[in-house]
């Protein structure tokens, strides 16, 4: 059993502005607010606390675990019982930066930490450039944690979604669901944020969440939005549109072993064709 009892979980599309104070203040009021609707998951976008803007990762990047947004969400996931999936921050270590998911348990206890593995660097011309690596280190691992619980989760963070091989390692090690805080933007959003969700879903057989921002045509990066669950028959269930909202979903074990008794690609790998990414890869929570 992937997915040990049914779980109600919580995606809180909610944009940032340069202002972290009021950054953290809105991400406490929903998820507080989910966690009052019956949330006991709750995920927030990528970068949450800051700009989504490589000129600002230098100056919001914060250490973990000593950083305000670490302890603040620590704090919050105490107070609300919750399970937080910390969509991202930017994490100053060793002189570096990375784009980092910071994951706690109602106890308050970090229970994942994944550092974006690839970064979002394209350049569609007239249209988008975005290049992470002029400030961002890459990660360097796949992220599985567990739900205490539930079962296990992966992690990956944006354009992580289009590599499906971190969510094939979660899903050979046994996930229930894969997650990804994200912010995709007006052109590539359209064009491959649900196929994506759907695509990994249906690959593995498990529930994909994807988390976005609100959008906000004044900042200087136009958010897709979007917020949606994709369940593991590759169906999305439930999508928001581009504005400020909490996407709920519930999530129940029986849809995930009834696709997979019925549909057996889990158990059909021929692994002698291909190689086993997950006897590969590397993988850890923190
Ligand atoms: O893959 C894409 O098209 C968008 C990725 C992105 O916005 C990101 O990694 O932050």
């Amino acid at each position: 059993m992937s997915l040990a009892q049914k779980l109600k979980i919580a995606l809180l599309q909610v944009g940032a502005t340069a202002d972290k104070a009021a950054n953290l203040a809105l991400v406490k009021a929903k998820v507080t607010e989910a966690a009052a609707n019956g949330a006991k998951l709750v995920v927030l976008p990528e970068c949450f606390n800051s700009p989504y803007a490589v000129t600002a990762f230098p100056k919001y990047a914060e250490s973990i675990p000593e950083g305000e947004t670490t302890q603040f969400l620590s704090q919050l996931a105490q107070d609300t019982k919750t399970f937080i999936i910390g969509g991202s921050i930017p994490e100053n270590a060793d002189g570096k930066i990375y784009n980092t998911n910071i994951s706690f348990n109602p106890r308050g206890e970090l229970i994942g930490k994944h550092r974006k593995v690839h970064l979002f660097d394209i350049n569609v011309p007239g249209k988008i450039r975005f290049i992470e690596s002029e400030v961002l280190s890459p990660g360097n691992k796949a992220t599985v944690i567990d739900i205490e619980g539930y079962g296990k989760v992966g992690v990956g963070i944006c354009y992580d979604i289009r590599f499906p091989e971190l969510a094939s390692i979660a899903g050979r090690k046994g996930a229930f669901a894969m997650i990804y805080p994200g912010a995709f933007n007006l052109t590539t959003g359209p064009l491959h944020w649900s196929l994506l969700g759907r695509a990994r879903s249906n690959d593995n057989q498990l529930y994909v969440l994807m988390c976005g921002p609100a959008r906000d045509m004044t900042s200087g990066y136009h958010a897709w939005g979007h917020s949606l669950v994709a369940d593991p028959l590759g169906q999305i269930i439930t999508e928001a549109d581009e504005k400020e909202t909490i996407v709920y979903a519930e999530l129940d074990p029986e849809l995930i072993e009834n696709t997979r008794a019925t549909i057996p690609i889990t158990t059909q790998r021929m692994f002698g064709v291909y190689d086993d990414v997950a006897a590969t890869g590397k993988c850890s929570a923190l």
